[in-house]
């Protein structure tokens, strides 16, 4: 027979052949001996569509572009058009072929440059934390790519004026107004939006842009205001996790959802802890408006009761809070000790009244034995029957009468010494009565001026070096020295002397801003810390609290005194102790008084410390 040529020739013959070599009829077979019988090779099996779509699934979108040709592909393959999804995969693979080999030395000379550098909302702290995020990443290639995305972040960051990098002086307001609280806080605060995303950057970087920074908002800032809520946080930082690998619509969808009632929840939790707050505080102000009613002399309490009103009637700083606790614990020290002198002198007190009660009633017991004894002499007397009897009982009557005379003699002098040793204890009882009550209010402050003393001064100096240092901000100290106070004191007098102490104390304090501290140094030398100010910025304070002084006149009697006073400013470099810094302010300080008195100098040398100053 002829060879079949035609299709339906060669069909027929291929269901014959079917037959009769008894091959089960499925299509498989069918397709394999049509081919034999037309001589031709079958074609390739067409490749499942749920297949390629897998494919195209796992293609690497680490890139904007391979995103967007992924994206291009995603679409072609749900439109069935073949050959856009077949120029999409070249176009791909060919972003593929021409990608530059990753540039890792680039990368980490810029990583090393931006590390130094001083972006808004990037704190040191911050930045490490994102690395060290960044460095968790599973394959070299996530690596450098998410490395990219946050050295681009701090790149793009606005620089922060109040963080001077290395050689910069920083350049603060005038006056630092800003709530303690603002300051505190800035460590973990989000970035600014500008901080990730460019304003021209593309679409797909402005989402890229956007999810990293709802990841690091959900990661690194809300944990810190979420302390007491862990199970918060853990569910910030798995949605932080979702929202990094949403890369299409729906898991974007999903991401919004759980945002959504994640916020609901913030919002509950947020209320509850302000209303807990609330609840505290009034409890508090309860407390503080009826201590008199809970204690029976609160007298000793009073300074410690007045600090606590303030800080629950004023909005609280962490400062203001440090620093009442810090008062506090030093009060509650120094009147703890007291409290044991105390007792011990009452205690005294009572040994001794025990001590006289016992010797009234020993003298009273020998008084009685002295009785008795005279009793049975004068009995045998009256019974004597000769002379010779009486002389005997005479010289009886003359020994006991001179013990019993001693002896008064020594419990009248052991008396009167337990009575001056009584009035002693009480005169010792009150002072310390009195030390109690005062303690409450002079344990850091200068009697005169009610300024800060030297002890206060050194702890408020530890407390703000190490504030200066954490938040790495600018920490200044003025020395300031009254001109000519010998005369002033020789010509007006001593009492003059001392209200001109109290008078420039009260305009410098008045002229500071809260977080300033004015302490008293020694004799008409007073000390001033300013935080968070740059070195310029001390000298401009101390100039204007000299302008004032000269505005705000002192009073001596009905005479118009003017006081100045020269003064050497510095900034306190990383590490200094307040010796240090003062004696770099007192060189300063006696430069002003040479070079004519009633100036301010700033020290040269802390312009170069001060490069670190914090
Ligand atoms: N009234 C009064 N005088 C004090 C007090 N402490 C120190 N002084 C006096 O302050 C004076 C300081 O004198 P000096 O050290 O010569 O300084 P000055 O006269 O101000 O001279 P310059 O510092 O060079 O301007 C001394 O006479 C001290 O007795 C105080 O608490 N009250």
């Amino acid at each position: 027979m002829a060879e079949p040529t035609n299709p339906s020739e060669i069909a027929r013959e291929t269901l014959r052949q079917l037959a009769m070599r008894r091959t089960p009829p499925t299509p498989e077979n069918y397709l394999r001996l049509y081919h034999e019988i037309a001589g031709t090779q079958p074609a390739a099996a067409p490749v499942p569509e749920r297949f390629v779509r897998r494919i195209a699934q796992q293609l690497p979108r680490d890139t904007a572009e391979r995103q967007r040709l992924a994206r291009q592909l995603d679409q072609a393959l749900n439109e069935a058009d073949t050959g856009a999804a077949e120029r999409a995969l070249d176009q791909y693979m060919a972003s593929l072929s021409a990608e530059k080999p990753q540039a890792w030395n680039e990368l980490i000379a810029t990583l090393l440059r931006q590390w130094e550098g001083r972006q808004l909302g990037w704190t040191s702290a911050r930045k490490r934390e994102s690395l060290e995020r960044v460095l968790g990443a599973s394959d070299p290639n996530t690596l450098y790519t998410r490395l990219q995305a946050l050295l681009r972040a701090w790149g793009q960051a606005p620089v922060d004026p109040e963080r001077p990098a290395s050689g910069d002086t920083p350049e603060l307001p005038e006056q630092t107004e800003q709530p303690l609280q603002a300051t505190a806080r800035a460590a973990p605060a989000a970035p600014t939006t500008g901080a990730l995303i460019a304003a021209d950057a593309d679409p797909t970087e402005l989402i890229d842009g956007l999810r990293e920074l709802i990841a690091l908002t959900m990661e690194s800032v809300l944990p810190a205001f979420l302390a007491e809520h862990p199970e918060l946080i853990s569910d910030a930082r798995l949605i932080a996790n979702a929202t990094r690998s949403a890369t299409d619509a729906r898991a974007l969808a999903v991401v919004g959802k759980q945002l959504r009632k994640f916020a609901h929840r913030l919002e509950l939790t947020a209320a509850d802890d302000s209303e807990v707050r609330a609840g505290l505080l009034d409890l508090l102000k309860l407390l503080l408006e009826n201590i008199d009613q809970l204690v029976i002399d609160d007298q000793w309490l009073g300074g410690q009761i007045e600090m606590l009103r303030d800080i629950v009637d004023k909005p609280a700083t962490p400062r203001l809070i440090d620093d009442a606790s810090r008062r506090l614990k030093e009060v509650i020290y120094k009147q703890s000790q007291l409290k044991h002198n105390l007792s011990q002198a009452q205690l005294m007190l009572k040994e001794m009244l025990a001590g006289f009660v016992d010797q009234l009633a020993s003298f009273a017991e020998s008084t009685g034995s002295y009785h008795d004894r005279m009793g049975s002499c004068a009995r045998k007397i009256a019974a004597a029957r000769d002379i010779s009897e009486i002389g005997h009982l005479l010289d009886e009557v003359m020994t006991e009468t001179r013990n019993i005379q001693i002896q008064a003699e020594r419990s009248r002098d052991d008396l009167s010494a337990t009575r001056q040793r009584a009035l002693d204890a009480e005169k010792r009882i009150d002072s310390l009565h009195k030390e109690l009550e005062e303690a409450s209010h002079l344990v850091r402050h200068d009697q005169l001026t009610g300024s800060l003393n030297r002890r206060g001064l050194e702890e408020v100096f530890i407390r703000e070096a190490a504030r200066a240092q954490r938040h790495e901000v600018p920490l200044c100290v003025a020395l300031l020295d009254i001109d000519n106070f010998k005369k002033l004191n020789d010509t007006l007098g001593h009492q003059t002397g001392d209200d001109a102490l109290v008078h420039l104390s009260r305009v410098v304090r008045e002229n500071l801003r809260p977080q300033d501290t004015l302490a008293r140094y020694g004799g008409e030398e007073f000390v001033i810390i300013l935080p968070e100010t740059t070195l310029e910025q001390a000298e401009q304070t101390l100039v204007r609290l000299q302008r004032e002084l000269t505005r705000v006149f002192f009073m001596a009697g009905e005479q118009r005194v003017v006081i100045t006073f020269s003064a050497g400013v510095t900034a306190r470099a990383q590490g200094e102790t307040i010796d240090v810094v003062l004696a770099r302010a007192d060189a300063a300080m006696y430069e002003a008084k040479q070079s004519g008195k009633n100036r301010v100098v700033r020290c040269k040398i802390a312009q170069e410390a001060g490069n670190e100053a914090f």
